[in-house]
């Protein structure tokens, strides 16, 4: 393979990736099930989603692999570990008797980590190329980014936590939202999809309240000795709150926020739909610090007051906010921002999000103190120029062939495959499985115990090829994601560009390399136009049938995107590097054009798999 520098899984050797020592790793006591998690066999998959599913009499019938991947597998009906559910999963928690700062449980340490030896710096080759883009800053407040970790002014633990969770270097988002935070500053932060947004709300916020939990923390059972049912409940009074639009990204904000609480007093607890409520409230009970919670849920806790008040509540971040402010939301945001118990002067609140229209932004602001502070890594909703992006034209007709074939002139390699509604996820689920395609699949009609096994089976290797809709992804973070492939690319109704730089945004994460896939039909011809504008200004090669949609003169030397007009014009006072700090709606959008961020094309034009052309031109020429 003439490996230019891409971080792709040796070719046709199988899918051996079995996700030890990654940063998702699957606690021994949380594995991913033998089987994997498609839909296949399914006899009923509708009704209520705390009960179990029923048990079809599966005759084992496997299909041969497709050469080069691991076997399917189908879902393991008769799996019914009640503890598996991603809300009970172990947290840091001990007697208190000792202090601030609790004594190191190795076996714990190990599920959060991952063992010593595979703790080498996460981040990717190109992840030099993330802290060259150019940050640009709005709003009354200017912060002084911070240098590193050891420089941030962070307690021991939370270094230690840091340096555990293997993160060498702070990302731009990182170095900028840490210091802001610990000034005490509402932030509204944009950053690119796989920038490290996650820590860089979490990191600074837990580390502000580490030191203070004894003293902040509301009164909770000792865990140590709390029997449930038994003992007097406690009620949860989180000093934190993160809410995220979908159960999957929950619950990987959940897990993410296990590792920095590690030793700290502060209790992580996750509420998310179709979770078992019962379990939930339990937790809840023993105390909860920092609850992390998807927004339906959290609003029917908020109804509960016997078992969550937000009377204490510090710092509230909304993640993904363009998703969480969308008109259809707007009735549960109200109330999730202003309707719980919460003192608004007490609290700080901070909106992240890799894409943010300026209407979003301005909405986000109201909820703001004026201090705020605003900070945009590049362009907001571009795309990673570390992802090779290709387009196809596909006769509709053809599309499960040319998938099938794109799969199977690859190798072998973790997938995301975007759909556009449940039933073709279905479809193509059934259709990939019975080709020997080792494909799971998550969307809102499956059960939550299925979506949870599909992406613990994804994410441990079992099942590498994952099949979701467009907004059961949004978030969503695995490592060695190599391939996203848009077998639908999104309408501009439902998402348009900014759902496309999502999708696209799940693999060539923390500097690493990616390559995407979109099919392109006839009836995407409304996104034609803004597509081949951010193909452009990621210096992505154009195909034929996009020509017609290039801008032309001016317009292509100063490539001004729809997204442009959103952004704020005027008022930026603080820009690192002089001006425009939010886009200002000038010209200089591509910050790479002269801000230097991207100077030079990373991407060689026929590397996406290492293998010169046998990519999908290969698939395409076939069409
Ligand atoms: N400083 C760092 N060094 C190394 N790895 C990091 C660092 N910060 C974050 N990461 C890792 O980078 C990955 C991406 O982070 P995260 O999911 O927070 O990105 P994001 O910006 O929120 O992306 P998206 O917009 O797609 O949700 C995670 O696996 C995280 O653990």
């Amino acid at each position: 393979m003439a490996d230019q520098g891409w971080d792709v899984p040796a070719a046709t050797a199988g899918f051996t990736d079995t996700g030890a020592g990654n940063d998702n790793w699957e606690s021994p006591g949380n594995q991913a099930p033998e089987a994997s998690a498609g839909n296949h066999e399914i006899t009923d998959t509708a009704g209520n989603d705390n009960e179990p599913a029923k048990v079809a009499p599966v005759v084992q019938n496997i299909p041969t692999p497709l050469e080069g991947w691991v076997a399917p597998k189908p879902y393991d009906y008769t799996d019914k570990d009640p503890n598996e559910w991603e809300s009970n999963a172990r947290v840091y928690e001990w007697d208190g008797d000792v202090g601030d700062v609790g004594p190191e449980f190795p076996d714990l340490e190990l599920q959060l980590f991952g063992p010593q030896g595979s703790r080498e710096p996460t981040h990717g080759i190109d992840f030099s190329r993330i802290t060259e883009i150019e940050v640009l800053q709005e709003g009354p407040t200017h912060i002084v980014p911070i240098a590193s970790f050891e420089t941030a002014g962070l307690h021991p633990i939370m270094l230690a936590n840091v340096k555990m969770a293997r993160y060498g270097i702070p990302t731009p988002i990182q170095k900028y939202c840490i210091p802001a935070v610990h000034q005490g500053h509402d932030v509204i932060a944009i950053a690119q999809t796989g920038s490290g947004k996650t820590a860089a709300y979490l990191i600074p916020i837990l580390n502000k309240l580490m030191g203070k939990a004894k003293k902040l923390a509301a009164p909770r059972p000792n865990p140590a000795t709390f029997r449930p049912g038994v003992d007097a409940p406690a009620r949860a009074e989180p000093l934190v709150v993160i809410v995220a639009p979908t159960r999957e990204l929950a619950v990987q904000i959940f897990n993410e926020a296990r590792k920095f609480c590690y030793r700290s007093m502060l209790r992580p607890c996750v509420v998310y739909g179709g979770g078992p409520i019962r379990d939930q409230i339990e937790q809840l009970q023993k105390g909860c610090d920092v609850l992390v919670a998807s927004p339906g849920r959290l609003i029917d806790f908020i109804d509960r007051p016997a078992v969550l008040s937000l009377c204490r509540l510090r710092y509230m971040v909304i993640d993904e906010a363009d998703e969480m402010l969308h008109s259809d939301w707007e009735e549960d945001f109200t109330k999730i921002l202003c309707g719980g118990d919460q003192e608004e002067g007490n609290v700080n609140y901070m909106f992240f999000s890799a894409t943010f229209p300026k209407p979003i932004r301005e909405l986000a602001k109201t909820h703001l103190n004026e201090s705020h502070v605003r900070i945009a890594v590049g362009r907001a909703g571009s795309c990673h120029k570390n992802i090779k992006q290709n387009v196809v034209l596909v006769d509709p007709m053809m599309k499960k062939t040319a998938l099938f074939d794109l799969l199977s002139s690859l190798p072998a390699t973790r997938t995301i495959i975007f759909v556009n509604n449940k039933r073709v996820a279905d479809e193509l689920d059934d259709f990939l499985y019975n080709k020997g395609v080792p494909c799971t699949s998550i969307h809102a009609d499956r059960t939550q115990k299925e979506r949870e096994a599909s992406m613990r089976a994804f994410r441990a290797g079992g099942s590498p090829v994952l099949i979701a809709t467009g907004v059961s992804a949004r978030g969503i973070d695995v490592r060695n994601v190599m391939h996203v492939i848009n077998y639908d690319l999104p309408s501009i109704e439902h998402g348009g560009i900014e759902e496309y730089t999502h999708r696209i945004g799940r693999t060539g994460r923390i500097g690493h390399r990616g390559l995407s896939t979109s099919f392109y039909t006839n009836r995407d011809e409304p996104i034609a136009s803004v597509l081949t504008r951010t193909l452009l200004e990621t210096e992505q090669e154009i195909p034929d049938f996009l020509e017609t949609f290039k801008p032309d003169g001016d317009d292509l030397v100063n490539l001004k995107f729809e997204a442009e007009e959103d952004f704020d014009g005027g008022d930026n006072n603080s820009g690192e590097d002089g001006d425009d700090a939010f886009g200002g709606g000038g010209d200089d959008n591509n910050a790479d054009e002269d801000g230097g961020a991207f100077k030079e094309n990373n991407l060689s034009r026929d590397s996406a798999f290492g293998g010169g052309e046998t990519t999908t031109a290969d698939v395409a020429s076939g069409w």
